[in-house]
């Protein structure tokens, strides 16, 4: 039995069965629905992979702690167990970082990065420690209303009513994986390994984003170098594929 199957993390493709692969790898709080503003574009260029990181949607949330490695050997595992031997890589936020740690770790296994509303180091351990502690006491119900505040813009949520549909999801998420992706963000720091990427990266940002704001956009490709580029999205906050999902897939580069 493989890694992938052991964990039982649930996963799906869609999109042309040949053509090169894309693995979408989602925020914490979120499942793979996220990425549904994109996904009929993707299926046009791309054999589609989603899946949910540990304790999110359907995906059951093995013991922690959680590291960078541990996340980003779900994703090669995954590849493994696909038997694909490279693959294109977009994730958001948490889903960033393991794309940062992939491009760095198994640059072998990785055509190219998008990475969104990310950070190679967030620089606030005890926010995320005290949140994961508050998750612990009171569960994901409690974060809902500050985390849609950093999600989306007050613009968007007045005009938005499907926000509610990323209020459940949540709520929805393990409590215990989301305590455990806290500290995982908490505590990364993978600013040392940005020059290991060698992978085309694009990094987008939401100009309004308070989690990730567009400095830590800049000081990713600032490590990375040449071979990475930014693009900051007006009017989006954390959740930048969704406020802006035209300009975001327009930045993707599909004909
Ligand atoms: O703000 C959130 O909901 C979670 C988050 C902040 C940075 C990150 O990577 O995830």
């Amino acid at each position: 039995m493989t890694r992938w199957e052991r964990l039982g993390l649930e996963w799906r493709e869609t999109g042309h069965p040949d053509a090169p692969v894309l693995v979408l790898s989602n925020a914490l709080g979120c499942t793979w629905e996220m990425w549904d503003p994109q996904v009929d574009a993707l299926n046009s260029a791309y054999r589609v992979v989603r899946y949910n990181q540990r304790g999110h949607g359907e995906s059951p949330a093995p013991p922690g702690p959680y590291t960078p490695a541990d996340l980003g050997a779900d994703v090669l595992a995954l590849l493994d167990h696909l038997a694909v031997p490279r693959a294109s890589f977009l994730g958001s936020s948490l889903g960033g970082m393991i794309g940062l740690w992939l491009g760095a770790h198994a640059g072998d296994r990785i055509e190219a990065l998008t990475i969104c509303c990310s950070s190679a180091w967030l620089g606030q351990e005890q926010v995320e420690l005290d949140r994961a502690a508050a998750v612990r006491e009171h569960g994901t119900n409690e974060l809902v209303s500050p985390t849609i505040e950093r999600w989306f813009t007050a613009h968007f949520r007045e005009w938005h009513a499907e926000t509610a549909v990323y209020a459940a999801m949540i709520a929805s998420t393990d409590d215990e994986a989301y305590a455990l992706c806290s500290e995982l963000i908490g505590r990364v720091d993978l600013r040392a390994d940005l020059p290991a990427i060698t992978a085309p990266t694009l990094v987008v940002a939401g100009a309004e984003d308070p989690a990730t704001p567009p400095e830590h956009g800049a000081a990713i490709v600032a490590g990375i170098g040449a071979n990475a580029r930014l693009e900051v999205l007006p009017h989006a906050a954390h959740l930048a594929n969704i406020e802006q999902a035209e300009a975001f897939t327009a930045l993707l580069g599909l004909a």
